[in-house]
C-alpha cells in the first residue's frame, strides 16, 4: 500500500533536524577527542580527553559521567582545559534535548576570554545547535562569525567541521548549490589533513545536500564515503544516522528489501546511542517503507513512540509525517475517529512547520542581508582607505615634485648667477684690456688721449695746470737686437713700474707706442715736471738697476697746457721736444716751446 505522507519538502526539512544534532554533536566530540594523545600531560587532562572520546563513542551520559567526576578539579584546569570541559558538557545539554541550556553555556563561554581555536569550536556547536533547535536568528549569526574568523583554514579539523556546518545550513535554507560548494571545500580540507572524523561528518552532510535536491546517486556515493570514514573512527552516532539515510534512499530507488535490512541495523545502533532525535528519526524513515509495503502494525509500533520526541524538538515536519502515516493506518482500519484526529494534527503541525521554515528563511535572509551590507560596507571603507592611500602618496609626490623644482630651480639661478659674475668678470677683463696695455699695464694709446682730454676740460674748469712728458727708450732696438725681445718686453715692463711710483698715482701714464710712453699730470707745472722726469732718470741709471739689466736711458719732452690750447697741440708740441732730445744726444729732456 502506497504512502501518502508529508509533502517533499516538510520530509526533506523534517530530516535535516536530526541529522544536524547529530553531526553537531559529532563535530564538537570529534574535535575535543582529538588531543588524546596529551593525556601523559597530567591525569586531568587524560579524563577530559576520555570524556570527548566517549562522546564520540559511547552515549552522552558516559562523557557526562566523567565530567562530573572531573568537575571539583576544575580550578587546577587551565583556560583551554576548561573552555573544552565547557564545550563537552554544553554539547551533552543539547545531546539530552536541552538545547537551550546548551546554548547559555556557548554563549557564557563566548563571552570570556579563550583561545581562538575553542571560540571557532564554541561557535560552530552553538550554530548548529541554534539551527537545530529553529533559533535560526542566533544560529546563522554564529556561523556566519565562524566562517568570517581570519585563517580559518588553518584550524584543519575544526574548519572542516564548520564548512560542513555551513554545507548542511545553506541547504536548509534552499541555497543547495552553495551547501556543495562549502560541502567540498569541507571534504577537500578533510582529506588534506588526513581527518577520518571530518570526512565521516561532511560526507553524511553531503549525502543529505544532494538527496534533497534528488541527486540519489551523488547522495549514495557520499553516504557510502561518510559510512566507511565513520566506522573507521568508531562513530557510532553518524554511522547510524548515515544507516538510516541510505536505508530511505534504497526505498526511494525501490529496492525495499535491502531499506529494511539496513534499517534493522541502523535503528539499535541509534537506540544504543540514547539521542532521542536521532532514534525518531530512524523510526520514522522505517516506517515510510513499512507503510509502503502495508504493514499498518509495523508502522504504528515504529512512530507511536516517536511523536513526542517529535513534539518535544519542534520537528513540525516530522511530526505531520508522523501523523500522516498514523492517520493512514487508521483508515485502513476502519477507524475513522482517529484518523480524523490523526488529520487535524497533522494540518497543525504543518502549520507550524510553514511558520517555522518561514522563519528560517527569514532569519537566514536576514543575516545574510546584514553580512552582505557589511561586505559593502567593508568594500566601501577598503575602498575610501585606498583613495586616501592615493591622495596621500599623490600629495607626498607633488610635495617632492615642488622640493626638486624649488631645488631644480635655485640650482638653476645659482648657475645663471655664476654664470653672470663670470660674464661680467670677463666683460670687465675685456673691459680692461681694451683700455690697457697687455704687457706694462698701463693706459694704451687711445684710453690715454681720451683721459687726458677729460683731464684738460677739469683743469681748464678749475682754473690749474696739467702739464705732460712725453718719454722714449733710447736705442731700444739695439737692446732687443742684442739681449732679445724677451730681454726687451722685460725692461719696458720695469720701466713702467718705475713711471708709475716716480709719477705716483694722480699721474695718467699710457704707453702709446712701442717704447713710448705719455705721462699727463694734473696740477703740475713744468717745473715739477721736469722734477720728475729727473728723478725717474736718477731711477733707471742708478739704485734700481740690476746688474744684468741692460743700461737703459730716456729722451723727454715736456709741454704744459696752454691757454686755449688743445691736448692735441700740446701733444704735438712735447712731440717736438722729445724730437730735439733724441737730436741732441738722447738721454735728456727738452721743453715744449710756449705757443
Ligand atoms: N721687445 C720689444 N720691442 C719692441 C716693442 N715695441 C716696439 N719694439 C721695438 O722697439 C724698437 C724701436 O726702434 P726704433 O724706432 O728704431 O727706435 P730706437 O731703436 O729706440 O731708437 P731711438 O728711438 O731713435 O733711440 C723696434 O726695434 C721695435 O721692434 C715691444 O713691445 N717689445
Amino acid at each position: 500500500m502506497a504512502s501518502s505522507g508529508p509533502t517533499t519538502s516538510d520530509a526533506v526539512s523534517g530530516r535535516c533536524l536530526i541529522i544536524a544534532i547529530l553531526v553537531t554533536l559529532l563535530g564538537v566530540t570529534g574535535t575535543l577527542a582529538a588531543p588524546w594523545a596529551r593525556a601523559s600531560q597530567g591525569d586531568f587532562e587524560a579524563r577530559l580527553n576520555e570524556a570527548a572520546e566517549l562522546n564520540i563513542t559511547a552515549p552522552w551520559r558516559e562523557s557526562q559521567a566523567v565530567l562530573d567526576e572531573l568537575r571539583p578539579r576544575l580550578a587546577e584546569a587551565t583556560i583551554e582545559q576548561r573552555a573544552r570541559f565547557e564545550l563537552i558538557e554544553a554539547r551533552n545539554l543539547i545531546l539530552a534535548g536541552d538545547f537551550e541550556a546548551g546554548l547559555a553555556r556557548i554563549d557564557q563561554l563566548l563571552e570570556q576570554p579563550i583561545p581562538t581555536a575553542q571560540v571557532l569550536r564554541a561557535r560552530t556547536l552553538g550554530a548548529n545547535a541554534a539551527i537545530v533547535s529553529r533559533r535560526y536568528n542566533r544560529g546563522f549569526e554564529l556561523l556566519n562569525a565562524a566562517l568570517a574568523m581570519p585563517g580559518l583554514e588553518q584550524y584543519e579539523q575544526l574548519a572542516s567541521e564548520l564548512l560542513s556546518l555551513a554545507s548542511y545550513a545553506y541547504a536548509l535554507v534552499g541555497q543547495p548549490e552553495l551547501g556543495l560548494e562549502y560541502g567540498y571545500r569541507a571534504i577537500d580540507l578533510a582529506r588534506e589533513h588526513d581527518t577520518e572524523r571530518g570526512l565521516c561528518v561532511v560526507q553524511q552532510r553531503m549525502g543529505f545536500n544532494n538527496k534533497i535536491i534528488g541527486r540519489y546517486e551523488q547522495a549514495r556515493h557520499h553516504y557510502e564515503s561518510g559510512l566507511e570514514a565513520c566506522e573507521d573512527t568508531n562513530d557510532e552516532l553518524v554511522s547510524g544516522i548515515i544507516q538510516y539515510s541510505l536505508a530511505d534512499l534504497l526505498r526511494l530507488d525501490g529496492d525495499l528489501e535491502g531499506a529494511r535490512a539496513l534499517f534493522e541495523q541502523a535503528l539499535p545502533r541509534m537506540e544504543a546511542t540514547g539521542f532521542p532525535n536521532g532514534i525518531a528519526e530512524a523510526r520514522l524513515y522505517w516506517a515510510r517503507l513499512e507503510n509502503e509495503l502495508g504493514n499498518d502494525e509495523k508502522v504504528t509500533e515504529l512512530v507511536t513512540p516517536a511523536l513526542s520526541a517529535f513534539t518535544e524538538s519542534q520537528a513540525w515536519d516530522y511530526l505531520a509525517e508522523a501523523h500522516q502515516l498514523l492517520g493512514e493506518v487508521a483508515i485502513r482500519a476502519g477507524r475513522h475517529a482517529e484518523a480524523l484526529e490523526h488529520f487535524e494534527a497533522r494540518l497543525a503541525a504543518n502549520q507550524e512547520f510553514q511558520d517555522l521554515d518561514r522563519n528560517r528563511r527569514l532569519a537566514y535572509l536576514e543575516v545574510e542581508f546584514d553580512t552582505r551590507f557589511k561586505e559593502q560596507e567593508i568594500e566601501l571603507l577598503r575602498e575610501q582607505t585606498r583613495v586616501a592611500q592615493l591622495e596621500a602618496e599623490t600629495q607626498r609626490q607633488n610635495a617632492r615634485l615642488r622640493w626638486i623644482s624649488v631645488i631644480f630651480g635655485l640650482l638653476l639661478i645659482l648657475a645663471l648667477a655664476l654664470w653672470l659674475a663670470r660674464a661680467l668678470r670677463e666683460r670687465r677683463h675685456f673691459h680692461r684690456l681694451s683700455q690697457t696695455d697687455g704687457l706694462t699695464e698701463l693706459y694704451n694709446h687711445t684710453r690715454f688721449f681720451e683721459l687726458l682730454e677729460e683731464a684738460a676740460a677739469r683743469v681748464r674748469r678749475d682754473g690749474k695746470e696739467l702739464s705732460i712728458v712725453l718719454a722714449d727708450i733710447d736705442h731700444f732696438k739695439q737692446v732687443n737686437d742684442r739681449f732679445g725681445h724677451l730681454v726687451g718686453d722685460e725692461v719696458l715692463r720695469h720701466t713702467s713700474r718705475v713711471l708709475k711710483e716716480v709719477f705716483g698715482p694722480s699721474a695718467l701714464i699710457g704707453r702709446i707706442g712701442g717704447e713710448e710712453f705719455a705721462i699727463a699730470l694734473p696740477d703740475a707745472g713744468l717745473s715739477e715736471a721736469a722734477e720728475r722726469v729727473e728723478q725717474l732718470r736718477k731711477r733707471l741709471a742708478g739704485a734700481d738697476r740690476r746688474r744684468t739689466d741692460p743700461p737703459v736711458t730716456l729722451s723727454f719732452g715736456l709741454a704744459r697746457l696752454e691757454t686755449g690750447e688743445s691736448p692735441e697741440e700740446m701733444r704735438i708740441r712735447a712731440d717736438e721736444a722729445l724730437y730735439r732730445a733724441k737730436n741732441s744726444g738722447r738721454n735728456r729732456a727738452e721743453f715744449a716751446q710756449s705757443t
